[in-house]
């Protein structure tokens, strides 16, 4: 995938801290997290549980008030999260997110092909038509059947509920989708589909993505660049194939090495931390 150049969210140094309960300490989430992504890139970001990836994605979406810190979406300061009906909707044109499990924010009751008339007319203030030639276009896009259309949510499969889930951020035309795990939870053969899908859709619109999973061989998949956290930091960042294939930091190599792959023993793993510090912060 070719990018123009042109850079479409900034983020610097985003720290978020969470009181702690009771008398105990703030949680830094995420502390001091800078990065870029490109127009039309696709950056991914791993991490182990906890490291601060679904909290960053919040923030960027405008679900979590940063701490300190700033986002940059082409140019235009969404660091607060929008406070007006008008504001959320112009930070939803730019920016979108899908998480692992759409069931849940899916109306049981409602039909699919409903479901994304609703999402369109919110963005499409025309007529009529209008509205279901885009829910046509978008179901087209995402290989959505019209009986599919007509079904509600708990007649579809996990893979075919997250197809609305995609589609139904599209349906605002964001320059930037947020995956979060968003194929964590499909089996490989249906992963599969809907990451072709997903890069078959970053080449017909130029949309940019932001990857969040803790699966390295869908990061390679899907990602030009990623970034690793941990506990609340960036401690690598660069093209896919390098961090992936030449990691610079112990911790990075940790999670590699934790991947099973043919011929991986837990002897394996421990030997490729051999003479590493994964508790080194800094590459
Ligand atoms: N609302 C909250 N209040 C207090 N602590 C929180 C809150 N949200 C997240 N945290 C804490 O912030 C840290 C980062 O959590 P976050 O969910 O961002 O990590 P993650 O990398 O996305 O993990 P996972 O892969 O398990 O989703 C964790 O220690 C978590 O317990």
């Amino acid at each position: 995938m070719t990018t123009t150049g042109e850079v479409i969210l900034r983020v610097e140094g985003l720290s978020k801290s969470f009181p702690g309960r009771g008398r105990g300490h703030d949680v830094l989430a995420v502390d001091g997290v800078e990065f870029e992504l490109a127009a039309g890139g696709s950056l991914g970001i791993v991490g182990e549980s906890g490291s601060g990836k679904t909290t960053t994605a919040r923030m960027l979406i405008g679900l979590e008030r940063p701490t300190t810190g700033r986002i940059l979406i082409e140019g235009v300061d969404h660091t607060t999260p929008a406070r007006t009906a008008r504001q959320w909707r112009e930070r939803g044109r730019r920016i979108q997110i899908v998480f692992q499990d759409p069931y849940t924010s899916l109306d049981r009751h409602q039909t699919i092909g409903s479901c994304l008339s609703e999402a369109v007319s919110v963005h499409v203030r025309g007529r009529a038509g209008e509205v279901s030639d885009r829910v046509e276009e978008l179901a087209a896009l995402v290989g959505l059947d019209d009986r599919q259309l007509r079904a509600v949510p708990r007649a579809l499969s996990g893979g075919q509920r997250q197809r609305v889930a995609i589609a139904r951020a599209l349906a605002a035309e964001p320059r930037i989708l947020i995956l979060d795990e968003a194929v964590s939870a499909l089996d490989v053969s249906i992963q599969a589909q809907i990451l072709n899908l997903l890069a078959d859709i970053r080449e017909r619109t130029g949309i940019s993505y932001l990857f969040i999973s803790h699966d390295l061989a869908v990061i390679r998949q899907i990602t030009d660049d990623t970034l690793v956290m941990r506990h609340g930091r960036v401690v690598e960042h660069g093209p896919t194939p390098r961090v992936l294939d030449e990691p610079q930091h112990a911790y990075t190599r940790l999670l590699r090495s934790s991947v099973p792959r043919p011929g991986w023993t837990p002897e394996s793993a421990l030997a490729a931390l051999s003479g590493a510090d994964p508790t080194e912060d800094d590459a």
